[in-house]
């Protein structure tokens, strides 16, 4: 594949940059009243009336020239075709060889992604369900720990993606969150992670989600191997299955956990 660098609307854009783009200067650029008109947009859900989304641009150091040549560099690096195909669920990681289905994960509009002919939105949605019942049930006390007592502590075992994603969710929805009701993240091999986050939990009101796409991962495999020991020092076998839930690649799961408590991602 040529190089970005190489192309034509590449070379137009550099040549912006070096005549121009190098002086442009915030403050010259917000004195054209009209420039916030032209430097936004906004969305509105389908089922709304009002815009929820506001993405204002015109504080970027851009013209109108600067963005039209961006915007004919992204055209013809043909990102709009890439953006379809991630959306229309075609193979576009190529190094794990398959589709990326995030966007599956929040289209509510239900239209259908289909994958080998296959339309992937009733599994999303089962598993969307699956997951509102087990938060419902934990918030509502309706699942309790090993000894009947409602959980007060939830600790995320995972590192990368399987951390900040569970992180990001839980910082944004912050708001809804039930009081008295803690959630931790260990993403740390470094034993004192785990060490410093169990001094302050109690096994009888704590419940620990193993989130991994792979399974394959060694922080969160270990980290999960020393929460499931910590946990089986005061309770039984068979209530560790209870008390863990995976979430990742069905195929795999995790040693100890029904798949019961396995929410494919
Ligand atoms: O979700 P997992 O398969 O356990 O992977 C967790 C993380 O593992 C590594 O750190 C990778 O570099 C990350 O990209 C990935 O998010």
């Amino acid at each position: 594949m040529p190089s970005v660098t190489q192309s034509p609307a590449w070379k137009a854009l550099q040549a912006h940059y070096d005549a121009q783009g190098k002086t442009l200067n915030l403050r010259t650029l917000l004195a054209d009243k009209s420039r916030f008109e032209r430097y936004h947009a906004t969305f509105t859900a389908p089922a709304e009336q009002h815009p929820s989304i506001l993405l204002d641009y015109s504080k970027n150091i851009v013209s109108d020239e600067t963005l039209a040549l961006l915007l004919t560099l992204a055209r013809d690096s043909h990102v709009e075709a890439h953006r379809d195909a991630m959306f229309n669920g075609s193979t576009v990681n190529i190094t794990e060889r398959r589709s990326v289905l995030h966007t599956a994960l929040r289209n509510r509009s239900n239209t259908p992604v289909k994958v080998d002919g296959e339309d992937q939105m009733p599994l999303v949605n089962a598993v969307l369900a699956q997951m509102r019942a087990t938060s419902d049930a934990i918030r509502s006390g309706k699942w309790t720990g090993y000894t009947g007592k409602a959980i007060t502590d939830v600790v995320n075992i995972g590192i990368g993606g399987s951390d900040l994603g569970p992180v990001m969710v839980t910082e944004a929805l912050k708001h809804y969150a039930k009081p008295g009701l803690n959630v931790h993240f260990v993403s740390n091999v470094d034993g004192t992670h785990m060490a410093e986050t169990l001094k302050t939990l109690d096994r009888e009101t704590t419940i620990f989600i193993v989130a991994s796409k792979t399974f394959t991962t060694i922080e969160t495999l270990t980290n999960a191997g020393t929460a499931k020991a910590w946990f089986l020092e005061q309770a039984n076998d068979v209530s560790v299955l209870l008390r863990f839930i995976g979430g990742g690649g069905l195929k795999r799961g995790i040693k100890g956990c029904v798949s019961k408590f396995l929410y494919r991602i």
